[in-house]
């Protein structure tokens, strides 16, 4: 079996993996990716762009449809599903194509295709297509392995209707009818999309979570303007069976409910690659998911030579901080060559985390739930604001959401929000650079505000929260001079 023998080793050729990949390289040539799927990143191919496609479809979808309201009159929309698929295949191809671009342009020496397994701390076998083996001795490894799809093995009941996220950007048309288990990220997402676009969505979920809400009154909100918004929603369904039907699947619920879906999709998370890797002989501190435990400053996996980066890493799955975690990890894998201690705490932004539902949901910073395990009760207070009768939401007739804002009493700082509402994407990138500036309530009020826009709305519960420091005046019912309807 051949070995080759390189400084640094990179499992993984995602964002994580590439963002690893450069860093590394600053500080050695003997650089090797490895990849064992296809090249172009899970967020191009069957992550974040092709969902934002498809949203962008329902969403003219959904314009077209509300324009009455406004004394626009239309005819409703005729979805033509092929062409939906048909644009948001070919837009993804070209967000790939910039990826493979860019893969294109590593020396080819660098880049190693199989499935990558430790023997030990500095030894992979790779699982080349054909089968074959070889081997790899490199003094630092990087794991950058991504996440895929958890789901209860009760869903295989549906058998070939089983499907996830990954699938729905294969169609060639749009299905009648789906079943969405799972009111996270990607089952508003997605659901919401094909339910815009004239698919009959139901969607079970377990417990009551619904989106990335910890915060009760914004969940609420939430729960209400989503309740309207598919053929079936119950973020606490008693699923009794699935099966697949001669017409797809049938489910059985609530009793004795039951509904037979061209598909069922699951999207009930998303669990590290690191399953496979043969982590249990390699003596690395594991959590409770036997996911490797990373210093998230500097991401290495205790004392280790071996460093993890990307969703393999459980930290926060979002694409952002993969590319963050992988510069980290590839940076230190470098750093460290001559002396395992030399590794740096790298840059790790305020938390940020958006939906791109209607209404947009977002979460910055602490959210509530962890606000109410590190502080007690009397040192922090909450602000908030409604956007039902929100100035410029309503004209937009996008009245709908709260923003719940949490501060801590005496210094008057900022520590997060959660938020259901309009424009949340813009909302959460100003609380989140508020948050990473470490601004009080006093300084994020003492910025400018515009009129008539959302963001006035913030200002309420900004507002709000500072009174509840004892740090403004309570509230006034309507306030003039800030503008109708702020
Ligand atoms: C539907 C969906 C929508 C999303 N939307 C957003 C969004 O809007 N915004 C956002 O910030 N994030 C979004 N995300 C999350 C984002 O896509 C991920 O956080 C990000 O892509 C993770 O990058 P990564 O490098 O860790 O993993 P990946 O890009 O998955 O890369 C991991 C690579 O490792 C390879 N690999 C695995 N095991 C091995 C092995 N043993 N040997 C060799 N190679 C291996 C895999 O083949 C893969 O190519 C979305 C995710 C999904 C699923
Ligand atoms: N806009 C974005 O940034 C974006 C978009 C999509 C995905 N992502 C990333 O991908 C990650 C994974 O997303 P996800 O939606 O798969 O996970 P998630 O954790 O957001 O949601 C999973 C949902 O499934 C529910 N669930 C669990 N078991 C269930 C069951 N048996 N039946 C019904 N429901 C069940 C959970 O209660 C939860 O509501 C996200 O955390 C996020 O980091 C980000």
């Amino acid at each position: 079996m051949s070995t080759l023998h390189k400084d640094v080793a990179i499992i993984g050729t995602g964002t994580a993996g590439l963002a690893a990949y450069r860093a590394a390289k600053e500080h050695t040539d003997s650089v090797v990716l490895i990849e064992a799927g296809v090249y172009g990143t899970t967020c191009a191919r069957v992550g974040c762009m092709p969902s934002k496609l498809l949203i962008a479809a329902a969403d003219a979808a959904h314009e077209v449809r509300h324009s009455h309201a406004f004394g626009v009159m239309s005819e409703p929309p005729a979805i033509d599903g092929k062409a939906v698929m048909q644009r948001v295949k070919s837009e993804r191809d070209r967000f790939v194509g910039f990826v493979l671009e860019s893969v294109d342009s590593i020396d080819e020496q660098d880049r190693l295709r199989g499935y990558a397994r430790f023997i030990d701390q500095h030894t992979l076998e790779v699982r080349h297509d054909n089968d074959d083996t070889s081997r790899i001795s490199a003094q630092r490894i990087v794991i950058a392995s991504g996440s895929r799809p958890s789901y209860p093995s009760f869903f295989n009941a549906a058998k070939d209707r089983l499907i996830v996220n990954d699938d729905v950007f294969e169609w060639d048309d749009l299905p009648a009818s789906v079943a969405v288990f799972g009111p996270g990220v990607i089952g508003l997402e997605l659901g919401q999309a094909l339910s815009r676009l004239g698919v009959q969505v139901s969607v079970f979920g377990v417990g009551g979570a619904l989106g990335p809400f910890s915060d009760p009154e914004v969940k609420a909100a939430a729960s209400e303007a989503f309740a309207d918004q598919f053929h079936y929603i119950n973020t606490d369904a008693q699923v009794d069976s699935i099966e697949r039907s001669e017409d797809g699947v049938e489910i059985v619920y609530d009793g004795d409910q039951r509904i037979t879906v061209d598909y069922l999709i699951a999207a009930t998370g998303r669990r590290p690659n690191v399953d496979k890797l043969g982590l249990e002989q390699l003596d690395l501190p594991l959590d409770e998911r036997e996911v490797p435990i990373a210093n998230p400053y500097t991401m290495q996996i205790g004392n280790s030579p071996i460093f993890i980066a990307g969703d393999a890493s459980n930290q926060i799955p979002l694409l952002h901080e993969a590319a963050d975690q992988g510069k980290i990890a590839g940076d230190n894998a470098g750093r460290s060559l001559a002396d395992l201690n030399d590794v740096r705490s790298g840059l790790r932004r305020s938390a940020i985390g958006m939906v791109f539902s209607d209404p947009q949901l977002a979460t910055v910073g602490l959210r509530y739930a962890d606000v109410v395990k590190r502080y007690d009760q009397a040192c922090f207070a909450i602000g908030e604001v409604s956007f039902k009768n929100q100035g410029r939401s309503r004209v937009m007739l996008k009245n709908q959401g709260m923003l719940r804002v949490y501060a801590e009493q005496g210094t008057g700082l900022f520590l997060g929000a959660e938020m259901a509402g309009p424009r949340a994407e813009h909302i959460a990138h100003l609380l989140a650079w508020a948050h990473q500036q470490k601004m009080t309530i006093p300084q994020m009020l003492d910025m400018p505000f515009y009129h008539p826009v959302v963001e006035e709305g913030l200002r309420t519960a900004l507002r709000d929260v500072n009174a509840n420091l004892h740090l403004g005046k309570a509230l006034i019912d309507r306030c003039a001079e800030c503008g109708v309807g702020s």
